[in-house]
């Protein structure tokens, strides 16, 4: 420590109300890198006890919001322009222009009317689907403590404020998981690291502390030990700094200006990626080969041009992205109102859906981190409360020394536990600690007792096998002896019994030191004297067990991972009903390959002692060998893990970071809430998977017919504009699609959009669809006298418009399974049907080129459409067994 709080002048104290106008403009971190702490804080017109609240409020409206880029709603105009560059409406553009370039002005209008639809239809539910992804957010939003005070003469008080409302001369505590929210010079530190991957691409946390007069001014800024920056994160430690630079005057910010860094594209956008560009090249084929084969089988020319270009927009799914926001939106939205889970990236709701992995910490999910004591031993096992008495010491320390905003569970429960015990701890004052730290997987306190004042003690506590190895002494009844290899066995075969037993057990060393002045380090933590353990007992999470075994019914493996003993793991796991099977302990991975660790991961259900790192890599050797994961975890030795998984779920009480970085944030940590979600995600994913199989296997079924009956028939077998009006009618009626219930059978397994399954889906039923459309040609030809009159013409194009859009009503129904059948999607289907009876009966049928067809027809249409209904529905029952089983 470098800093006594009360040993500095106070700008506030002095000055009157903002007399001096607070801090000069544009103070960046340079400009203090060099100055001392007191004139860092005289510079930013601020003291140790805080800004008034008034001055804050006046440096607020003058330094603005501490935000990187102000984040305003993308306005209609760019919305539009961006929905533009959908791959979709660039085809339809194009197909668009090539119309308009040969003056067939009807198919161009049209062309031009789907493309400003489809597109406002988009922009629209981007739009809401936004403005509810950012109304979630808000409800993360991560939040700074701030020490402030009401008047000149109040106390200051720490409190939590949106991190947007932060101003130069704050002075904010910082503590593990915490964002640093602003660039900041430390005035106080205690066990301090931030990771500042974001800023310098450095992975691993790095050490930072507070001097009081900088020394050497040759090191990179991002290097100063007494700075930290905005865009970094507290691994451990905690600390207290004064704000020197906020929002746009900050180095991320200059770093990253045009915007923050996206995360690349997720199995999600890739399929549908995938999915978009293999119809993009098969639209693109479609207006040469109706040429060719027009030009070469029936001498038709350019005039063809404009059926060809007609039949290309045919196939389009124009409504493609418009149903996939919709359906993840809808899905999100029921998610966040009924169940408390916000999801914040919309494409995460899929692969929610299709995770069949899910890893899981152990604290807070399988067990409820309310920690009681259960025993204190010494080395030998016996009752020792001295053992629980240094704890209690450490935890005090620690706690009190350490800042740390969140008081640690187990600390607070060994406090508990000691003051129940009653009588004295250890007299000490504190000098220095080192809170927990998930690497080194122990906490130190520094103490001093008054009336040994040329000694200082070491206090360790932490997990068995670290504090052991720390250890070259041991206690035993009031004597100290070598730890020999034996007494190391013993000692490590009662912490396994222990652990058996399900106890969190935290071991504790003792070590004199002569007292010295500066700072400790964990490098001191070492030839300690091993006092013996303390246990602590968790209750088991009530749903976790019946939550554990619907996920389990569902496809979806949970894996266990954890910073635990093995023995506490599996205990925990087994009073759940998981078998836990071979706890793999994390050291073990760290030789193999990835693809070693995959299977090994796959194979087990508990990985016990794991570090963050260690988390991290099994996720990403199982999305390697291509398994969708999620990870469940809400600590700061989680994050890398969340960042690798598929989809990083957190409960909304995690710390900041950790929230920032989840896709996913649950009400609270527990299982039955991830199986809403999952189901959710399967839902939405379902709705998807059913329009884009009904829709591709229509549209390619009318393409096949459209150029056979083009080959067979003397006459374009439609016009361009009764093919466009039919896409019209069936795009409008598809965006019922959005509203529909999935199959329950869908709903058992992990669901993905596969592009493979959609194809061997098309392949089967576009076809099917063509033979529909050609058993008509038969009925036509029977009950029309269609020639190559005029009159016959048109009532060849009206009877197969209406033949097309009653079979793409029973394609809706049919295809979708034996289940009912939602309002939208019966409107739907009537609107087909009316819009297919009425069009050729109703005054607009003449300019659509389309005539009155006899009664008869109808008739024969009914049964040609009932027969397809049929054999529809015996084809899809076969092409679902058949597929039943695949992964
Ligand atoms: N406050 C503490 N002081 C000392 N040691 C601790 C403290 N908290 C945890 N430990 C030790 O560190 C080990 C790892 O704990 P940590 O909380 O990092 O694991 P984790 O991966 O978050 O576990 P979980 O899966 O339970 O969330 C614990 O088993 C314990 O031995
Ligand atoms: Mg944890």
């Amino acid at each position: 420590m470098v800093w006594a709080p009360e040993s500095l002048p106070d700008a506030g104290r002095r000055g009157g109300p903002e007399a001096d106008g607070g801090p000069p403009d544009h103070v960046s971190i340079t400009d203090v890198a060099e100055l001392t702490s007191l004139e860092v804080l005289r510079l930013m017109r601020s003291g140790p006890r805080g800004l008034l609240e008034a001055h804050a409020e006046d440096r607020l409206l003058r330094y603005g919001e501490n935000a990187v880029a102000p984040r305003s709603p993308a306005s209609w105009l760019r919305r539009l322009a961006r929905s533009l560059r959908d791959p979709f409406a660039m085809v339809l553009l194009c197909l668009g222009l090539v119309s308009a370039a040969i003056a067939s002005w009807g198919t161009a209008c049209v062309v031009l009317v789907l493309v400003v639809v489809s597109c406002v239809l988009r922009s629209g539910g981007e739009h809401r689907a936004d403005r509810s992804v950012a109304a979630l957010r808000e409800l993360v939003a991560t939040t700074a403590t701030v020490r402030r005070r009401a008047d000149e003469t109040a106390a200051p008080v720490s409190r939590e404020i949106p991190v947007d409302h932060l101003v130069p001369g704050d002075v904010i505590g910082l503590g593990p998981g915490d964002l640093v929210p602003a660039d900041v010079r430390l005035l106080r530190s205690s066990g301090l690291t931030v990771h500042q991957a974001a800023l310098t691409g450095e992975s691993h946390p790095v050490a930072k502390h507070a001097v009081d007069v900088p020394a050497d001014a040759e090191t990179d800024l991002f290097d100063r030990p007494y700075l930290c920056f905005h865009g970094s994160s507290v691994a451990s430690g905690s600390g207290f700094a004064v704000v020197v630079a906020t929002g746009a005057g900050t180095r991320f910010a200059g770093a990253h200006r045009g915007g923050m860094r996206e995360r690349g594209p997720s199995s999600f956008d890739r399929s549908v990626n995938g999915i978009s560009w293999l119809l993009i090249r098969f639209m693109l084929l479609i207006p040469p080969v109706v040429l060719l084969t027009n030009a070469a089988l029936r001498g038709r020319g350019l005039e063809a041009l404009p059926f060809a270009i007609a039949v290309a927009v045919g196939l389009t799914p124009e409504m493609l992205p418009v149903i996939v926001t919709t359906a993840l939106a809808r899905g999100s939205a029921v998610l966040a109102r009924s169940h408390g889970v916000i999801v914040k990236r919309l494409p995460a709701l899929h692969d929610l859906g299709a995770v069949h992995v899910l890893f899981t910490d152990k604290t807070g999910t399988l067990t409820q981190d309310l920690p009681i004591l259960d025993c204190s031993l010494d080395p030998d096992g016996r009752p020792d409360p001295d053992v629980l008495r240094w704890a209690a010491v450490n935890s005090l320390w620690t706690l009190q020394l350490a800042d740390l905003p969140n008081p640690d569970a187990l600390d607070e429960a060994i406090l508990d536990a000691a003051e129940r015990l009653g009588g004295t701890l250890p007299a000490s004052d504190g000098v220095a600690a080192l809170p927990f730290d998930p690497v080194r997987r122990s906490s130190c306190a520094v103490v001093q007792s008054p009336d040994r004042t040329a000694v200082h003690t070491l206090v360790v506590k932490g997990a068995a096998e670290d504090v052991l190895d720390r250890c070259t002494l041991v206690r035993t009844g009031g004597t100290e002896v070598e730890l020999d290899a034996a007494a190391r066995g013993r000692i490590r075969r009662l912490a396994e019994e222990k652990a058996a037993e399900g106890l969190r057990l935290l071991a504790v060393g003792l070590a004199d030191r002569p007292a010295r002045p500066g700072s400790y380090g964990p490098g001191d933590e070492h030839d300690l004297t091993f006092l013996g353990f303390v246990g602590l007992r968790d209750t088991l999470t009530p749903h976790a067990e019946d939550a554990l075994a619907v996920l389990a019914g569902r496809g979806v493996a949970v894996k266990v991972l954890t910073g635990d003993h093995p023995g506490t793991a599996a205990r925990a796991c087994r009073d759940l009903g998981l078998d836990p099977g071979t706890v793999v302990v994390a050291d073990h991975i760290d030789g193999l390959t990835d693809a070693a660790v995959a299977e090994l991961a796959m194979r087990s259900t508990v990985v016990a002692r794991c570090t963050s790192e260690h988390k991290a890599r099994i996720v990403r050797a199982l999305r390697a060998a291509g398994h969708t994961t999620g990870f469940l975890g809400d600590g700061v030795n989680d994050l890398p893990a969340l960042r690798a998984a598929d989809v990083g779920i957190c409960p909304s009480d995690a710390v900041d970071v950790t929230r920032q970085t989840a896709d996913v944030v649950l009400a609270s940590k527990d299982l039955t809430a991830i199986d809403h979600a999952i189901m959710a995600g399967r839902r939405s994913t379902g709705n998807i998977v059913t329009y884009l199989r009904i829709v591709l296997s229509s549209n390619l079924g009318n393409v096949i017919a459209m150029l056979g009956a083009g080959l067979l028939l003397p006459f374009l077998p439609m016009l361009p504009a009764q093919v466009l009006v039919q896409n019209l009618c069936f795009d409008a009626a598809q965006l019922a699609f959005a509203f529909d219930r999935p199959d329950p059978a869908v709903l058992r397994r992990p669901s993905r959009l596969r592009p493979r399954d959609l194809t061997r889906f098309i392949a089967a039923f576009g076809p099917l669809n063509a033979l529909a459309d050609l058993a008509t040609f038969a009925v036509l030809a029977s009950a029309v006298p269609w020639s190559a009159q005029v009159t016959g013409q048109s009532a060849f194009h009206s009877g197969w418009f209406v033949e097309n859009l009653l079979t793409q009503g029973v394609a809706i129904l049919v295809l979708r399974g034996r289940r009912h059948v939602p309002l939208p999607l019966g409107i739907a289907v009537c609107f087909l049907v009316i819009v297919g009876v009425l069009l050729p009966l109703s005054p607009l049928a003449p300019l659509l080129g389309m005539t009155t067809l006899p009664f008869a027809y109808y008739l024969l249409v009914a049964i040609v459409v009932l027969l397809y209904g049929v054999v529809l529905r015996a084809a899809n029952a076969f092409f679902e067994r058949r597929h039943a089983d695949r992964p």
